[in-house]
């Protein structure tokens, strides 16, 4: 599904991901972990077309994407929910909702969003700054499902979240890749979290991905390599 090969990317002169190699295979939910400052929401955002890379190949479904804007990785089945969530404060949650229709002429938000997350129905005509930081994510997840994605890129969902909304973003992750059938890729820290959601782990140093495998083989040796602090 998503096949990223040969990425280097740099901020000014700063080489932050060198020969980046990884794959997020067609129905699986991956777990892209690392320590802090390893590349990966550097990584999520050049899949994204959010940040442009200097060479390398950026492949969802046989397609290269690499070099193509942001809007048309969209239109091709990528949905992306960003770190810190980025939803705008000033407009409602539905306003917000229908921010991506735009890059399709979409006119509906499709009823998954409101099924998966009532909340969101209830609080449509308030503003997304109202919102709980729970709220928000919930909003900025629907958001990125307004396309109906195959491959949804996810950037530490959980992060700043109290336990009961984790929870709940657990479960809507694991529906939507086991019985929506969509690919995942989600940055995770928590450990607990990512054994939950995720059947395969992806894990990056220095950015580069050193090692990868199904999630019951990430065992004591590599989270003290590369996950403990
Ligand atoms: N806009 C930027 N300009 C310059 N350097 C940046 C920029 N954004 C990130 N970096 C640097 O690039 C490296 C990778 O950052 P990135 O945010 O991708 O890491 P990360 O693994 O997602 O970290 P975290 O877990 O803390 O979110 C870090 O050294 C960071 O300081």
């Amino acid at each position: 599904m998503l096949e990223v090969s040969g990425i280097n990317q740099f901020y000014g002169e700063s080489h932050t991901l060198w020969d980046l190699a990884m794959e997020a295979p067609q129905g699986a939910c991956t777990c892209l972990m690392g320590r802090n400052g390893v590349g990966k929401t550097t990584l999520l955002k050049a899949v994204m077309g959010l940040l442009p890379v200097r060479s390398g190949s950026i492949r969802v479904n046989g397609a290269d994407l690499a070099g193509k804007p942001a809007e048309a990785r969209a239109r091709a089945g990528v949905g992306y929910v960003p770190q810190g969530r980025e939803i705008f404060p000033q407009l409602t949650v539905e306003e917000n909702l229908r921010v991506p229709l735009g890059v399709r002429r979409g006119t509906t938000i499709p009823d998954l969003v409101f099924d998966l997350f009532p909340v969101l129905k209830e609080m449509r005509r308030r503003r997304g700054g109202d919102l709980s930081g729970g709220q928000q994510q919930q909003l900025a997840i629907g958001r990125a499902l307004v396309l109906e994605p195959e491959l949804l890129l996810l950037d530490e969902p959980t992060e700043g979240i109290q336990p009961n909304v984790v929870r709940e973003i657990g479960e809507v992750i694991r529906y939507l890749n086991a019985e929506m059938g969509l690919t995942v890729l989600v940055v995770e820290q928590k450990l607990h979290f990512a054994r939950q959601v995720g059947d395969r782990f992806c894990i990056m140093d220095r950015g580069r991905v050193v090692t990868d495998g199904p999630m019951d083989r990430l065992d004591q040796e590599l989270v003290q390599s590369y996950l403990t602090v």
